[in-house]
């Protein structure tokens, strides 16, 4: 059957690291990349806890400036060993368990994602921010051609948060940044679904409290909600790309549970982003 829908499904942190919650996402995820013909699944997880965590245990400390890491040379060392080893071969395994064949990749596996080096620039106070080797996917950067071709073979890709600049450096990018960016370069070729799964049901009127899911959002209530602090930290980078994808050719984001994913799928649970 020809394959007309791509959904892109990005796993948050929290889930990365909780085995428990992990397995069984992954075995729901590989029971729907196999049950769908006409749909594909592409998988881009995060894993900053975990990059945190084992940091912490190698003396290598973690500093975020608007949602983003500060990568100096001991950290991007660290994240390529968590981002592109450990966490995205035990997801690879895990859905090659589960009858799903997975192939794990970073930016710079058949030049997937080129990206430019963060350049320095000022912080609030106006004092030199420089991220490190943090960075921004190029225009045009994303190597859709190739995952076009996984996909139409059967493959299902999985994309740590991982580029590269071309010169030989990798580069560290938001794992919500990589999800937009491939969404964005496939809707060419397919019509593409964003889904931004984590530990919280939705978006949340009051981030502690699971009852007060937002069902549409739009960018007005957006900016409203953002300057009265109601949405702050990782769901800021979260909702710019779930807006920058829409604004972009893909034809729906829904931010949700990861538990509840085939629900997301279905529109039934989470909050829908709208322009
Ligand atoms: N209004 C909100 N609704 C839900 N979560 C929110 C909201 N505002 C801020 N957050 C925070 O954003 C976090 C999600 O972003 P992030 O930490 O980057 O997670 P992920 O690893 O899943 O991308 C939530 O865990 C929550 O703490
Ligand atoms: C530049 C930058 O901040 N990169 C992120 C990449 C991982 C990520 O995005 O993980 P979550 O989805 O779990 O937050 C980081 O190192 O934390």
């Amino acid at each position: 059957m020809q394959i007309e829908k791509l959904v892109v499904i990005k796993i948050g942190g929290n889930i990365v690291d909780d085995k428990n919650a992990l397995s069984d996402f992954l075995s729901t995820f590989a029971t729907l990349a196999k049950s769908r013909e006409d749909t594909a699944l592409i998988l881009v997880h995060g894993g900053g806890k975990i990059a945190t965590k084992i940091g912490n245990q190698l003396g290598i400390e973690s500093k975020y400036v608007d949602g983003r890491r500060i990568t100096d040379d001991a950290t991007i060392d660290l994240v390529t060993m968590v981002y592109g080893g450990l966490a995205n071969k035990q997801i690879v395994a895990q859905l090659q368990a589960n009858g799903c064949n997975a192939l794990g990749l970073t930016g710079a596996d058949a030049n997937i994602m080129l990206a430019n080096k963060r350049p320095v620039k000022s912080d609030a106070n106006g004092n030199p921010l420089d991220y490190g080797w943090v960075g921004d996917v190029q225009q045009k950067g994303v190597n859709s051609e190739i995952l076009y071709t996984l996909i139409q073979a059967g493959i299902t890709p999985v994309l740590a948060p991982l580029t590269h600049d071309g010169k030989g450096h990798i580069l560290n990018t938001n794992a919500d940044t990589i999800a937009q960016e491939t969404a964005k370069a496939l809707s060419e070729k397919f019509e593409v679904h964003l889904i931004y799964s984590f530990e919280k049901p939705g978006v949340l009127l009051d981030a502690e409290d699971d009852s007060t899911v937002i069902d549409i959002l739009q960018p007005a209530y957006y900016a409203s909600l953002k300057a009265e602090q109601k949405i702050f930290a990782g769901m800021i980078p979260k909702l710019d790309n779930a807006f920058a994808a829409l604004n972009n050719g893909v034809a729906k984001v829904i931010i949700g549970k990861a538990e509840k994913l085939p629900l997301l799928l279905s529109g039934e649970s989470g909050t829908s982003i709208i322009l």
